[in-house]
């Protein structure tokens, strides 16, 4: 019953959530970039739902042994993850996954930093799905022959090509086959119950994994130049990244009774250099990857972010940060790409806990797109295009380094994490408290068995990488709600106590003078008590005594500790607003800067809120970042 981790009370640094950027505005402003969208999002989900109905089944599912089963939901989880992890058996039972296997969730005292652990310290694996592409054009035309099967249970099976080697066998937690369409890959992948959790709170990621040409841009985001072209959201030919945001803003529609702020950044990393998507500049500026003592985790300085408070804003982002993107062609694929990309979607949900307390969660999805792996006497790349593709394959086989340390669980040592941009960026998705879905992409050919191969080695290594999901709150919301728990339990428990108590004195009273007796028990009753029941009834209440003189304690430090808290955050407030009033001054003064008109809210919610100046320049240019 020890209330712990006073640590809590750190002042909270807006680096933790959400650091600082540039307040550059985007070429322009998210709606105006957006193209006219015709159909509400609502459409989308109904006709893709409808359509569901229509097509026979083309992806097939292994259960692996754990996933995907719910385990006993404790009693002190927090009111609104009762709520999605009940649904989630149901989300579970449509989608046949078990994209880090369902969890209850408690809240674990142990909490680091700001955030507080929900499923009381259990690790997850990263969900594994496999898709496979349909023979191109080029392929049927030289007649090449498919050597992949698919017996069904997640199985997918290679033919090798030498004769009398046994045909190899590798399972994942579902397998498209070729004929699978973007809306299976949705439904079956598992990604949507990773949009359930970035809702409450959880870090999420999904990312498309294999060689050049194999079909990872095109799962993500349909084929080439369907989103730049500003296609009808309602394209089935729209990938997973299109379906997800519909399907987010379908969640947050369900809940109204929490506030949520949607946050999105696009950036790639071509050649080692980190650019920023959404706004490149004509230089393409590299950003730099930096360590957060906060978070604990890498993050991009001055990436630039954008509020979405609308779908459309989250498709003029996808549509902004795929025209900027860096795309080639080469011999296997005429629109390869020749980068990483990164679409994060941050989700803050302001919920109310109870009529005295609002908690903020911040959970996060990413889409990662993987440049494809390349060998290039096959693509026949020179000159740009091989100082690419040597700087793709240098990355990947960083992460190829860092998944194969990570799966290993006994000889768990170094993760060479740093070595490159991406593993940096990707270091919380992969082992720390995130939650996962790798989707390797194949191709179907007999000409590209051995990269296929490699790519379901590697898919077969990250199946086993174990993460600690947990969810990602302000500290002082964490302290304030485990307090309020802990307060709760101990009333609980006294109650229970003091229950017992009485139906054990009643008994007694009843056997000694056969009347009933009133539930407190009278002073002067006492002495009709035996001794023995008299020396319990002490004891029980020196317990009690106890407990809430310790509880009482603890809540004075608390309040003490919260009280200093306060003090200095209003110290910190008083010294940046005289910061903003000396930028103010300089900026009137100034013959070639005009000064901001005003500044937001300068409270506690003030440092994280982006307003693009483009659509309201009234608006404050405090920014943030991941
Ligand atoms: N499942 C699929 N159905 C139909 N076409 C597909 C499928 N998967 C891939 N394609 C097509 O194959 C081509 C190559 O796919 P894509 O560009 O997505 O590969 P990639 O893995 O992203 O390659 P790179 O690593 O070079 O960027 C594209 O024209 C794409 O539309």
């Amino acid at each position: 019953m020890a209330l712990t981790n006073l640590q809590l009370f750190r002042p909270m640094n807006s680096n933790m959530v959400y650091t600082h950027r540039q307040a550059t505005p985007m070429r322009a402003t998210p709606s105006a970039l957006s193209r006219s969208l015709s159909k509400s999002a609502e459409t989308l989900v109904a006709t893709t739902r409808g359509g569901k109905e229509l097509r026979s089944r083309k992806a097939r599912s292994t259960e692996q042994p754990g996933a995907g089963l719910a385990k006993g939901t404790s009693s002190l989880a927090l009111p609104a993850l009762g709520k999605a992890w009940g649904r989630d058996d149901d989300s579970l039972g449509r989608s046949r996954n078990g994209s880090g296997s369902s969890r209850a969730g408690s809240v674990d005292r142990s909490t680091r930093g700001s955030s507080t652990t929900l499923n009381g310290g259990d690790e997850d694996n990263i969900n594994v799905v496999v898709r496979i592409r349909p023979l191109n054009e080029k392929e049927k035309a030289t007649g090449e022959r498919e050597i992949l099967e698919f017996p069904g249970k997640g199985q997918v099976i290679c033919q090798t090509m030498t004769p009398g080697q046994k045909p190899k066998v590798f399972s994942y937690n579902v397998v498209f086959e070729p004929a699978a369409t973007q809306e299976d890959v949705l439904e079956y992948s598992g990604v949507k119950r990773l949009l359930e959790m970035a809702v409450e709170g959880f870090s999420c990621t999904a990312f498309c994994y294999g060689q050049t040409g194999s079909g990872k841009t095109h799962t993500l985001t349909g084929p080439p130049g369907l989103v730049e072209r500003g296609t009808s959201p309602y394209s089935p030919e729209h990938g997973l990244v299109v379906r997800s945001f519909v399907y987010l803003f379908q969640l947050i529609q369900e809940r109204p009774e929490c506030h949520f702020i949607l946050k999105a950044s696009f950036l790639e990393i071509y050649n080692e250099k980190v650019i920023d998507l959404l706004n490149p500049g004509s230089a393409r500026k590299p950003l730099q990857v930096r360590w957060s003592k906060e978070s604990r985790s890498f993050y991009v300085e001055n990436l630039f972010t954008v509020d979405c408070e609308q779908l459309d804003d989250l498709f003029a982002v996808l549509e902004e940060g795929m025209r900027n993107r860096a795309v080639g062609a080469h011999a296997m694929n005429a629109h390869s790409s020749r980068s990483h990309t990164l679409l994060s979607v941050r989700v803050r949900r302001d919920l109310r806990a109870d009529a005295a307390i609002t908690c903020s969660t911040h959970g996060k999805i990413n889409f990662v797109d993987l440049a494809g792996s390349e060998m290039t006497k096959k693509t026949n790349s020179t000159g740009k295009t091989l100082e690419e593709a040597n700087n793709i394959n240098r990355s990947l086989m960083v992460l190829g380094y860092c998944i194969a340390q990570l799966s290993d669980g006994k000889k768990r040592g170094h993760i060479p994490y740093r070595d490159s941009k991406l593993t940096k960026l990707l270091a919380d998705s992969l082992a720390g408290n995130g939650v996962t879905l790798m989707i390797a992409c194949i191709a179907p050919t007999r000409s590209n068995l051995s990269e296929t191969i490699n790519t379901l080695r590697y898919a077969s290594r990250a199946k086993k990488i174990k993460s600690k999901p947990i969810v990602k709150m302000d500290a002082r919301d964490a302290l304030i709600l485990s307090l309020k728990r802990e307060v709760e339990a101990l009333q609980t428990e006294n109650e229970h106590l003091r229950t017992a108590l009485h139906v054990q004195t009643d008994f007694n009273l009843d056997s000694y003078s056969n009347r009933r007796t009133p539930p407190q028990i009278e002073p002067n009753k006492l002495y009709q008590l035996p001794q023995s029941e008299l020396v319990d009834l002490v004891q029980l209440h020196m317990q009690e005594n106890t407990a809430l003189r310790t509880e009482n304690t603890e809540l004075f430090n608390v309040r003490d500790q919260l009280l200093r808290d306060q003090e200095l955050l209003s110290r910190e407030n008083e010294r940046l607003l005289k910061k903003l009033e000396d930028v103010n001054s300089v900026c009137i003064r100034s013959p070639i800067i005009p000064a901001r008109p005003t500044y937001s809210d300068s409270g506690s919610t003030g440092a994280n809120i982006w307003t693009n100046p483009a659509t309201s320049t009234a608006n404050s240019n405090v920014s943030d970042s991941g």
